[in-house]
């Protein structure tokens, strides 16, 4: 069986009293693409958090291509990139002044040819010579995926990849990000309140609960085991129970 690429184990963080993560384990394999998912307030972004090692977490371990993060960090975040909303680029440069940032601070090499296809993969042709800071939020949720897909990473770590997008930009969005797990087997770890877009991306799911994972599998094991016709079904039961 393949080595995960990620391997999570009895992750936990604790902010004063409050557990938000809660002795959390799990795997993602190469080329996987697994679904984090929850209520407001379950986890998900403090377990993304944690795994980029913005936030340090209170027990438990996390390994990526083998390594200990705790002992391993600039090796490991080497090969591996993320995208959300909480990401704050330098707003007095362009798209693509800030796509050339990133590309240096990784010391990349042939950054124009790279810059160039990350910025026509995405359409970001139209808008490529704006100053970041007057972009729509879509534009912004393209150039920070831009920024994750730039330095070629092994694991993309996704925090609502498409949530201020229009759904034709959703849609070829998804598409690239399966592409790219087909062809580079780029793993992907990502976040959604989108059901459907869960059930179309995911391999497999896990779903948070205050801080713990209540349910693992694929879309279709999950609504089984709960009884229901689908995930949208199984998250309004699994949220009102939890409020
Ligand atoms: N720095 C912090 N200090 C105290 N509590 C925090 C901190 N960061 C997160 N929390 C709490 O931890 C819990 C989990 O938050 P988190 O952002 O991980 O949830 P989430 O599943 O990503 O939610 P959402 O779907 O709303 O983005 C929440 O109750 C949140 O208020």
């Amino acid at each position: 069986m393949a080595t995960p690429v990620l391997h999570v184990s009895q992750l936990t963080k604790r902010f004063g009293d409050f557990t938000a993560v809660d002795g959390v384990s799990f795997e993602v394999k190469p080329g996987e693409i697994l679904g984090l998912l929850g209520p407001n307030g379950a986890g998900k972004t403090t377990t993304i958090q944690m795994l980029l090692g913005l936030v340090t977490p209170s027990g438990g371990s996390i390994c990526m291509f083998g390594l200990d993060l705790a002992t391993h960090r600039e090796t490991i975040l080497q090969q591996v990139n993320f995208s959300s909303t909480y990401i704050s680029m330098p707003q007095s440069l362009t798209v693509e002044e800030n796509l050339w940032v990133v590309a240096r601070l990784y010391g990349l090499s042939n950054i124009a040819r790279r810059v160039h296809d990350i910025v026509k993969k995405l359409e970001m042709e139209d808008f490529r010579d704006k100053i970041t800071r007057k972009l729509s939020s879509g534009q912004m949720t393209r150039l920070t995926l831009a920024k994750a897909f730039l330095t070629e990473p092994k694991i993309l770590f996704l925090d609502e990849p498409t949530a201020s997008l229009d759904p034709d930009i959703a849609h070829k969005i998804r598409a690239l990000l399966k592409e790219e797990r087909r062809s580079s087997g780029l793993s992907i770890l990502y976040t959604s309140h989108n059901m459907r877009e869960m059930e179309e991306m995911s391999d497999r799911i896990i779903f948070l609960q205050r801080g713990r994972i209540v349910a693992e599998g694929t879309a279709q094991e999950i609504a089984a085991r709960f009884g229901k016709a689908d995930l949208e079904e199984v998250f309004l039961k699994l949220a009102r129970d939890s409020r």
